[in-house]
């Protein structure tokens, strides 16, 4: 965590949680520009693919994870009638794919600074004068990666998920991809049931290899700068029907 002294005007935090958390003073900050109201389909969309690219990069870099999950899911639709498509009440079923799920948005929130915040009073904490009016960055990728919470912190470990009840949905600071607060994500069930739902289908219908020639060294999780963390570079994989 660092803070500027009490004459600058912007703070930010990179590692432990938000001061505000930290302390228990949501009180002493408002939400500061609203980036996402005014562009819900680019909250709505943008972000759907970004979690899908990361949450499959880091499967194909991680092939037993891949295989197990796929073999909860494929297991799960095909007891009994064959299930053409995983639905809502499957994935409440599928807790391996809800911990990969989870393990996904530790290591790759899509919105990594989350919205700026600004304080509203003078307030002082660990020591620290905070001016009226500072400008607060939740950095919500170096939570999800804090040594003090996370053993191995960026390992992908679905297996952890499943030895805790942390969920991702604000309830939880340790992992904050839709935000927390009175600001955070006010799509976040649309925004999950539609992530789960895709992916869960992508790995029921689809084998994902890698393209002749490429190795699984090759893939990258090089991000690009901005408000929304992209992948930089392309994920090309080669998806062969498994369940038509
Ligand atoms: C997996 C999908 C999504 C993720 C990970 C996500 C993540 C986020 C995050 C991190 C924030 C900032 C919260 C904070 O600063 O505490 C946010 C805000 C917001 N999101 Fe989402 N979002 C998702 C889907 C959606 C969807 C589907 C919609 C609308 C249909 C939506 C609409 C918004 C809006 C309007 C805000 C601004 C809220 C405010 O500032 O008061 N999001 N989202």
């Amino acid at each position: 965590m660092s803070f500027k002294n009490k004459h600058t005007d912007c703070v930010l935090f990179c590692g432990q949680y938000c001061f505000t958390y930290a302390c228990g003073r949501e009180d002493l900050v408002t939400g500061w520009t609203n980036y996402f109201s005014g562009n819900i389909i680019a909250a709505g969309t943008d972000i759907t693919s970004i979690v899908l690219v990361w949450a499959l990069t880091a499967l194909v870099k991680n092939p037993l994870i891949m295989k197990k999950v796929q073999g909860e899911i494929r297991q799960y639709l095909l007891r009994g009638r064959k299930k053409d498509f995983v639905d809502e009440d499957d994935i409440a079923k599928l807790p391996y794919f809800r911990a990969v799920m989870k393990e996904s948005f530790r290591l790759y929130p899509p919105g990594p600074l989350l919205v700026p915040r600004e304080t509203i009073k003078k307030c002082l904490i660990y020591g620290y004068e905070i001016e009226a009016g500072t400008l607060v960055y939740f950095n919500a990728w170096a939570i999800g990666r804090d040594p003090a919470v996370w053993k191995n912190p960026n390992d992908f470990i679905p297996e952890r998920f499943l030895e805790n009840d942390i969920d991702v949905k604000g309830r939880n600071p340790e992992v904050i991809p839709f935000g927390i607060g009175r600001r955070q994500c006010p799509g976040m069930s649309l925004g999950l049931a539609k992530v789960e739902l895709a992916f869960a289908n992508l790995l029921y219908k689809f084998d994902w290899e890698l393209p002749l020639g490429m190795k699984e060294g090759d893939i990258d999780f090089d991000e690009l700068p901005g408000m929304t963390m992209h992948k930089k570079n392309a994920l090309c994989l080669v998806a062969k029907v498994v369940h038509g």
